[in-house]
């Protein structure tokens, strides 16, 4: 199933193509700003009166504008009514039971403010309740622009979990965000959109390792997608310092930045220009994680970069290599490697 979208907003020329396949219901929408990621859930809304849309995701034909429900600053609550009475307004419109409409209210946080007027909200308030009115509308496409943007990573982890978990409702999801974490948490699949265009799409670990990914960290005020895999094991022990979780038999120490799943599954978000490569001994390096692993292969990125790609256990790890030092390990593929990196990584 796919959609394909098409829209002229001024100058600005949106001609994106969405793959979406029935067993996905959640997908990400990540580009640097301007890219056209609002305008694509606008039009997906059916909120663009002047955007071609077709296409199909499960049950929903697309644009929606009946059963879709579209969160973003720029969907505002109705301001003269307290918390309470939005969302209760928008629970009794939809024939929420009563059970329905604390699960929203409880699981967005929202308890605290309802009876707070909408003016009187802090940016993460505003979101926890338009967030919960979503919910309480019933959608069966729930389109996410930057909704949890203005939220601290613990409350947006939690709400996060219990929308993509423990949420009963039965809507597909389009997540637009800038954090990569949050699409490691909550999206199947991630579109990647640049100049208006889908220019990849696949698994996050796949976006990350493709040929979209830089290698080198972003120019100030640019949002570039990092060369980076995502590491995945069970969960192995909490410790001060963070989780740890399995690779095979080694265990990986990551902070609470890790992503963890309902089936308990960690995943780390591991960049590529912050692995360290040796051939030596392994505990050389003061870095707190060693995985062993073998060369599979070795791509020039630039005049000065190599990616080097390893299989550790049974998981892809890049490295961004300086072309000199490579030259001077005289790495092959076939090669065995270890390769160090820390705990915490700030992007
Ligand atoms: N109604 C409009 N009239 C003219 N230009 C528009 C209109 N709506 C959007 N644009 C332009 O379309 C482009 C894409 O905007 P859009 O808001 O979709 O980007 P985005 O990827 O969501 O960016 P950000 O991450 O900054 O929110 C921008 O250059 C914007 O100025």
């Amino acid at each position: 199933m796919e959609c394909h979208v098409s829209q002229q907003a001024g100058a600005f020329t949106l001609q994106a193509s969405l793959l979406l396949p029935a067993e996905c219901h959640w997908l990400g929408l990540f580009g640097p700003s301007g890219a056209g990621k609002s305008t694509l859930l606008r039009a997906l809304a059916g909120l663009e009166r002047t955007a071609e849309v077709n296409g199909q995701w499960g049950e929903v034909v697309l644009p929606d504008a009946r059963q879709s429900v579209l969160v973003s600053a720029q969907t505002p609550l109705f301001p003269a009514i307290s918390v309470a009475q939005n969302l209760h307004l928008v629970a009794s419109h939809n024939q929420q039971s009563a059970a329905q409409t604390d699960w929203a209210i409880d699981n967005c946080e929202c308890r605290q403010l309802l009876s707070k007027m909408p003016g009187a909200l802090s940016g993460g308030e505003l979101q926890r309740v338009k967030l919960a009115r979503a919910l309480l509308a019933n959608p069966t496409l729930l389109l996410l622009d930057e909704s949890f943007s203005a939220m601290d990573s613990a409350l947006k982890q939690r709400i996060q979990w219990r929308l993509r978990y423990e949420w009963s409702g039965s809507a597909r999801v389009i997540m637009v965000s800038h954090d990569i974490n949050d699409m490691i948490r909550c999206c199947q699949q991630v579109a990647l959109i640049s100049a208006g265009s889908v220019v990849s799409q696949g698994d996050i670990a796949t976006i990350l390792g493709g040929q979209h990914a830089l290698a080198q960290p972003d120019k100030p005020g640019e949002q570039t997608l990092p060369l980076a895999s995502v590491l995945k094991g069970p969960f192995y022990a909490q410790g001060d310092a963070g989780i740890q979780f399995k690779v095979g038999q080694t265990i990986v120490n990551s902070s609470d930045a890790a992503v963890r799943d309902n089936t308990n599954q960690i995943a780390m978000l591991v960049p590529a220009s912050q692995v360290v490569l040796s051939q030596g001994d392994e505990t050389s390096l003061s870095l707190p994680n060693c995985l062993t692993g073998r060369v599979t292969a070795i791509e020039s990125i630039n005049d000065l970069q190599h990616k080097v790609s390893l299989l550790c256990a049974d998981q892809q790890l890049i490295a961004a290599v300086d072309t000199v030092i490579l030259a001077q390990m005289g790495l092959h593929s076939g090669d065995t490697v270890h390769a160090h990196f820390a705990s915490r990584f700030s992007l």
